[in-house]
Parts: structure tokens; sequence; C-alpha cells
């Protein structure tokens, strides 16, 4: 029997049926949420997000300029744009306990470096981030600061090899800072990757952060292909990668055990979180298989985010920082007096005090963030059914959420002339900044649990290098900057590179 006209035309209202049956694009037209539909089905909107991170965010940001929310598909997925900033704080901080995820998936039984807390979920989370939150104190931060400065004297002699005329690639040298900060603080590490870059750690912790397509995309897929992923052994990290970092915290925690080391960073206090709970699983307080258990799977993942999540954001936003202080000399001078005046107060040291009184170096850093905020947009994952404040929609759970960062910093109507540089912005004293509108961190109970470490750390690095250098552009200097589309983050696609010149009063 041949196939003929009618046969042919049941095909296709069958298939027409069924995607009108199932077509997921009608999601948001049923919840009455205008929404941008892909052009091309199941791809969806995912080659917006292929763009750079701050691409995405200003279209996501632009489309529908008089709403405060709408939706687009990731594949097939619903994803919901929250643009107001009253609607930002409510998600992020008010209504947390209808959002407490971000999008993210994870394997943290067969993943040796998962147990941490950005992959953790729910309680499990809350009940983790309790235990990491102290870490964070000031007296903690207080206890690391020599660690910061004798990592940033060796940034300020290693830069005394430069001449005014030469083009230094300065994001390269503020990640090697960025790394023995971290190798020093989360690893016990003290290994001057600053005059040592062939460090296999240098070597090993940059090449995670390689821009690439295909990680970028690996990771974009990975929410729909977790289980596949799974069953194929595929990871975000390299076994190599993998061993590297369980060794050298092996290594180091062999070491201070048996010479009796004690110092006051990140990887004591995470050891001493240990020692807490094996305590209790002896004292049968606690159960060995409870998940939240801080067990040595723990300690070494949680010194391993420590560095996924500080390394290339703190480097990035210190070389921003050089940067935009190179094309605004008369910005430079304002926080080059405000150094020198504060030092001469403390008799010279670069003490956690001092660099605390800095306070145009705290707006500047902030100016910083909010220009180019490494984290170009923020997610989260609706946990529970959620009812959009002054509306009567009801977002069901399992829905991601965006929130688009770079477009809310770059709004001049939260934000005048939002291209320039103007620190002033940041006067506490002016109060000039609207809530939720500034989220370089994030914001609420899941914000950044390092962002006065990292600030600080900025801050100190900072300090050194402006007392005795002076930024300038040079001719390799890119203007304006441009961002790498390979990378989530906002990293500048060739690199900041910058002259320097050593001051008279150094
Ligand atoms: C300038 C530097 C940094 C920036 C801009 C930054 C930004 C962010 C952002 C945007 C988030 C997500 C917040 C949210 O979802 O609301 C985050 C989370 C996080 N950051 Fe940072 N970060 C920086 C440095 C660091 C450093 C140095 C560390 C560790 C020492 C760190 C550890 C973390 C961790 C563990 C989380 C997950 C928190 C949670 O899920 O509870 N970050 N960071």
């Amino acid at each position: 029997m041949g196939f003929g006209i009618v046969e042919l035309a049941l095909v296709v209202v069958t298939i027409y049926l069924l995607y009108k049956a199932f077509n997921p694009y009608g999601f948001w037209k049923k919840l009455g949420v205008p929404d941008v539909v892909p052009d091309i089905p199941l791809i969806g909107n995912i080659s917006m997000m292929l763009e750079a991170p701050n691409v995405f965010a200003n279209k996501a940001y632009k489309t529908y300029p008089n709403e405060r929310f709408y939706g687009v598909y990731t594949l097939w997925r619903p994803t919901l744009i929250v643009k107001d900033p009253d609607l930002v704080e409510s998600i992020l901080i008010k209504d947390f306990s209808h959002l407490y995820n971000r999008n993210n998936t994870s394997d943290i039984e067969t993943n040796a470096l998962s147990k941490h807390l950005v992959n953790y979920h729910d309680d499990k989370w809350k009940a983790l981030r309790n235990k990491l939150t102290p870490t964070f104190s000031t007296g903690k931060l207080k206890g690391m600061h020599p660690q910061l400065v004798t990592c940033a004297e060796s940034f300020v002699k290693y830069l005394g090899k430069f001449d005014r005329k030469d083009c230094v690639e300065v994001k390269d040298l503020c990640g090697r800072f960025s790394m023995d900060v971290i190798a020093s603080c989360a690893f016990g590490l003290d290994l001057d990757i600053m005059n040592n870059p062939q460090s296999e750690f240098y070597k090993i912790g940059r090449s995670s952060f390689m821009p690439s397509y295909f990680l970028k995309i690996f990771f974009l897929l990975q929410p729909f292909l977790a289980s596949v992923y799974k069953k194929l052994g595929m990871g975000m990290i390299p076994k190599s990668m993998m061993d590297f970092f369980v060794n050298a915290v092996d290594e180091t925690l062999a070491y201070r055990e048996k010479n009796n080391v004690q110092r006051p960073d990140f990887l004591h206090l995470l050891t001493e979180l240990k020692k807490k709970d094996d305590d209790l699983v002896k004292k049968k307080e606690l159960d060995p298989n409870d998940p939240v258990v801080f067990d040595h799977h723990s300690l070494v993942s949680n010194a391993f985010v420590f560095f996924a999540a500080g390394y290339e954001t703190t480097a990035t936003t210190l070389s921003y920082l050089l940067y935009e202080l190179a094309l605004n000399q008369d910005k430079q001078q304002i926080l080059y007096d405000d150094i020198t005046n504060v030092l001469e107060k403390h008799k010279g040291e670069y003490s956690f005090e001092a660099i605390a009184e800095m306070s145009y170096l705290e707006q500047a850093v902030s100016e910083t963030l909010r220009m180019h905020s490494p984290a170009a947009a923020i997610d989260r994952k609706v946990t529970k059914d959620y009812q959009i404040p002054g509306t009567e929609i009801v977002v069901p759970a399992g829905v991601t959420v965006i929130v688009p960062t770079y477009g809310i910093h770059h709004d001049p109507q939260y934000f005048p002339e939002p291209e320039k540089f103007k620190p002033e912005r940041f006067d506490p004293e002016k109060n000039d900044i609207a809530k939720g509108t500034f989220l370089p961190f994030g914001a609420g109970p899941r914000i950044c649990i390092a962002a006065r470490f990292a600030r600080y750390e900025i801050k100190t690095c900072a300090a050194l290098l402006l007392k005795t250098y002076k930024f300038h552009p040079c001719e390799k200097t890119q203007i304006p900057m441009e961002y790498d589309s390979r990378s989530f983050l906002l990293i500048a696609k060739n690199g900041v590179t910058l002259s320097l010149e050593r001051r008279s009063t150094a």
C-alpha cells in the first residue's frame, strides 16, 4: 500500500497535535507572564547564554524594558528573568525559603571534591553554611592578614623588574597573587607563585579556569544531562586534578600533625570543624552516615571550593581595579592620597586596621565590582511554589530564576553615567545605592560567604601596589574592555595590559 496524501496529512496533523499537547513553550503564556519563545525549538534561548556574560545579562535585562520580570526557556525548561530591584530583594532575601538553591546539580557521592557549600542544597546547605560562617569572622580574617601582606609584598617586589615603557599583562600577575593567597590560606602551602609560575599548583589551578566553549556547554547542559554524565563518568573536574588537590591537602595535614604546626588559616579552621564532628561521632552523638557530618571529604571539598570560587573572581576584580585607575588618573591620585594619609596615621604599617580605614579604597573596589562584576548574573531555583509579590502569578517549584546583575549595575536609572568610573557613588554618607541594585556578591542568606575576605584581600594588595606604583594605560591596553564569551565569569578577552611607574616616594 502506497503512502498517499491522506496518510501524509494524518502524520502532519498528529505531529502538530503532539507538539501542541506537549509544547513546553506555552508555559509562561499559561501563567500570564510575558515571554520570549525561542526561534529554534529545543535549542531554546541557550544560544544567548553562549555570548559573553555581560552581553547575555544586558540582553536579558533590556528585553521587555517595562516589565518587572518575564519568561524565557533554557532548552525546554522555563526560566524567569527578574529585573525589578524590589522583586530581586524579595527573591534573594525576604522569600528565600521559596528559593533556597541554585540551579546546579552535583554528584556528591562519587566526586572527591564535591561535598561543598556551592553544591549543597536545602537543609544540608543550611547546616554546612552555619558551620563554615565563623571561618570568615573578623577575628579569623585578622589572623590571616599577615599572609595576605606577605603575598602582596611579593607582588610589589616582582613588579620592580618592569620599566615605565613595558606593557605588563597584570591580569596574570593578579592571578598569581590570588593563587598565592588561596594556596597559603586554604591549602597551607607557601609557594610564592608570583616568582614560581611553573609551580604545579598554579599550572593545574589555572588550567581549570581556562575559558572554553566545551566546558561552558558541558556546564550549561549539566542540569539536563546529569544522569548521562554520571553513567559516562564525566565530570567538570578531571580525575587527575581531583587527585592533585586531595594530595595537596593530605600532605599538609600530615606535615602539620607530625610537626605540631598550627596556623590561623582556613585549613586549620576546617580541620577544627572535622575534629569536632569526629568527637561527636565517637561519642555516638552524631551518625557517621549523616550527610551533614563534616568529614575528610568535606574538609578537602571546602578547601577546594575556596579555590574554585575565590581564585578567578578575586584576580579579575583586582586587575579591573588597576585598569580603571590607570584610565582615571584623577581617581588614582585621590586613592593614593587616601592610602598615604591613612598609612601616616598607622606609622607606615599595612595593618588590618589601616586597610579597614582606607575609605576611598573601599569605594573604588565597590565601583570596580559594579562595572565589572565577575558574576554577571545570579541564579536561584524555585524550591517551593512561589507567588510573585504584587501579582496572582504562582511560579511552580523547579523553575530557574535569573537576576541579570550586569544589566542592573549598568542601568542609568540606578547608576547615572554607568560607563564612568566614579567611586564617589559609594560614599557611605551619600547613601545613594538603592536596595537590590548592587549585587556583585549576590544577596541574602546565600550571598558569597567570603565577600568580606575577598574585599579585604583586594584592598590589601591594592594598597601596597598603589603606594609603590602609578599605573598607566599603554598601547596594548584594551579600551573599552572586551570580555571573553567562552567564560561564565566576566574575564578580559585579551588580558589586562598596563604600564607602571615607580613612585619617587616609594
Ligand atoms: C571579588 C571576589 C568574589 C566575587 C565577586 C564573588 C561572587 C560570588 C557570588 C556572586 C556568589 C553567588 C551568591 C548568590 O548566589 O547570591 C558567590 C558565592 C560563593 N562564593 Fe564568592 N565571590 C568572590 C570571592 C570569593 C572567595 C575569595 C571565596 C572563598 C575564599 C568565595 C567563596 C564563595 C562560596 C563558597 C560561595 C557559595 C556560597 C553558598 O552557596 O552558600 N568567593 N560568590
